[in-house]
């Protein structure tokens, strides 16, 4: 259970975000929801308060890829619920064409909402300790070719989370820091693949991404979220990260010494 326990999710309007907080919620946790859809955010917190009830959920629109609105917005959710034990950088999209967005929200923003969670769960300054997740693809972790910034940003939350996790163990933060791994989810993202808009330069591509999704089925979101509550509650796990597949959840086992094969120079 995590009665008790303050929880942030960003991108929480719909799919995966959603999904989480529905889980969190499920186990006892209060949810500060955040995301630049502010109606969708709304009438999520609605809904969520008939079901849960009222003070379990609140909604904050901001956007990760901005350090004013995600730092104003933060302190807003420090105060209301005193403190925060589970943080979720969720938020992600596919744009090829405005590549420069994509990394902003989908790296920058993970830094962000990482090091803004960190600063404030760390024993060091007087926190309690707690858990962050960030939320990569399968994408992390080998290349999707009709979107490379995807990859490379997706890559980029993969190396950040590790990195970070031997940083937070090695300075005694008590903050474990771990990455999920889906594979194909079934939400709106994944139609950026099919949208000239949005894949640019590789819309000759979708039929490879196309035949990547019959290798790797799409998932419904609730599966991903039994992953994501398996990382929270787990108090053994960090520096991991967790594939999600329609085979099921399994955690990626990184090779320690590099195979390289030597040239003559
Ligand atoms: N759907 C999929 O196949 C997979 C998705 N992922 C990742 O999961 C995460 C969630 O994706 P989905 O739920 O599938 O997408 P989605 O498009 O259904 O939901 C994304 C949410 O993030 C919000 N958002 C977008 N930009 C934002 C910003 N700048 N600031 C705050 N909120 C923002 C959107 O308004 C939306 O509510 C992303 O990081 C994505 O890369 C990872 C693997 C597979
Ligand atoms: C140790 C397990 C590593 C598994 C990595 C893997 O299987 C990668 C597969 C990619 C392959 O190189 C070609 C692909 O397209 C795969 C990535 C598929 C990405 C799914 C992205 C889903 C999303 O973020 O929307």
């Amino acid at each position: 259970m995590l009665k008790g326990k303050v929880a942030v999710v960003s991108g929480a309007a719909q799919g995966l975000g959603k999904s989480f907080t529905h889980i969190l919620l499920e186990n006892g946790a209060q949810v500060a929801m955040l995301d630049v859809d502010e109606a969708g955010g709304q009438e999520l917190q609605v809904q969520l308060n008939q079901q849960f009830g009222l003070e379990r959920t609140q909604f904050y629109k901001a956007d990760v890829a901005s350090e004013l609105q995600f730092t104003d917005v933060f302190q807003k959710i420090v105060s209301k619920f005193g403190h925060i034990d589970i943080f979720c950088n969720n938020a992600g999209i596919v744009d090829e064409k405005n590549w420069e967005k994509t990394v902003s929200i989908n790296l920058s923003g993970v830094v962000r909402g990482t090091y803004l969670a960190l600063d404030h769960m760390k024993k060091q300054n007087g926190g309690k300790g707690g858990i962050i997740i960030n939320v990569a693809s399968l994408a992390g972790l080998g290349p999707l070719p009709s979107a490379p910034v995807y990859t490379a940003t997706k890559f980029g939350v993969v190396g950040f989370t590790r990195a970070l996790s031997m940083a937070s163990q090695a300075s005694g933060y008590g903050v474990r820091i771990n990455a999920l791994c889906p594979s194909f989810v079934r939400t709106s993202l994944i139609d950026s693949f099919n949208q000239k808009e949005k894949t640019g330069n590789f819309h000759n591509l979708a039929a490879i991404t196309q035949s990547l999704m019959e290798k790797f089925p799409i998932i419904e979101v609730e599966q991903v979220a039994k992953a994501f509550l398996h990382l929270v509650k787990d108090e053994c796990v960090d520096g991991a990260a967790l594939l999600v597949k329609n085979t099921g959840a399994e955690y990626v086992i990184f090779p320690k010494d590099m195979e390289t094969t030597p040239i003559s120079i």
